[in-house]
């Protein structure tokens, strides 16, 4: 936690959900929302709908990725102003699997971050180091790498998060320890105060990777964490509620 900031629980659906798995945004209407901010990123298929499911409640609504342009001959692809038009307030970039499938660059996630605040929508920044870079003892190079490369100078704390996914830490079950997640949260701090001022000190850093309702409470309480970016246990309101539950109150 950081004093003064509000965490944030987001919930990243990744390639799951059709129709029927919209009971459980249902069921997370009826969360107590009352320790942290609420977000979910549902696939692209399912943002309307989903809109329809929330309306009313605490809980946002979020896509996955977007193309840097607002519109244009780019088959298959999404802009921010079409999650804007269909009711999302925040959009991720950069996470691990876009980065690893789609070959996205660091200049690439920074276009798309501007493309997210371009139409109104709040940017989640994902930068985490690999299995191969920790054992290298590279982590902190390789954050301090992504943060001046993925985030643009023009960041403002309210439309930009940073969501730290060690990316051997995804799916997997590991986490770090508390004090490798403290090490991390701290030097993306200071890595962000350096490009952007004291606009830094109110800008949200959160950790993902294997957060369930066992483990929220310990990680949420790290200095510099301020909120999570939940996958899998994302998918069940009773497991997303359960991490909610874990916010300091
Ligand atoms: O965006 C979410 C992260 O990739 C974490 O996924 P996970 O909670 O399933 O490990």
């Amino acid at each position: 936690m950081t004093p003064g900031i509000r965490p944030l629980i987001a919930g990243n659906w990744k390639m799951n959900g059709t129709g029927a798995a919209l009971v459980e945004l249902t069921a997370m209407t009826a969360g107590d929302f009352a320790a942290c901010e609420a977000l979910i990123c549902v696939p692209a298929t399912l943002l309307t709908r989903a809109k329809g499911a929330l309306e009313g409640s605490a809980v946002q609504l979020g896509g996955q990725d977007c193309h840097a342009q607002a519109s244009g001959a780019h088959t298959g692809d999404v802009s921010a102003e079409m999650l804007a038009d269909a009711g999302a307030s925040h959009v991720i970039v950069g996470h691990s699997e876009r980065r690893t499938d789609h070959g996205e660059t660091d200049a690439i996630v920074a276009a798309k971050a501007e493309a997210a605040w371009r139409a109104g929508l709040t940017a989640v920044i994902c930068i985490g180091e690999t299995k191969d870079e920790r054992e290298g003892g590279e982590t902190l190079a390789v954050l301090s790498r992504q943060i001046a490369g993925s985030v643009p100078k023009a960041a403002k704390a309210a439309g930009t998060v940073i969501a730290y996914e060690p990316v051997w830490a995804i799916g997997t079950g590991l986490t770090p320890t508390v004090g490798d997640v403290a090490e991390a949260h701290a030097h993306i701090r200071a890595e962000l105060t350096a490009l952007l001022g004291a606009e830094a000190g109110s800008m949200r850093i959160l950790y993902g990777g294997s957060v369930k309702p066992s483990n929220a409470a310990e990680l949420l309480s790290v200095a510099h964490v301020d909120g999570a970016l939940v996958g899998g246990a994302s998918l069940k309101a009773a497991d997303f509620l359960g991490i909610v539950a874990g916010c300091p109150a």
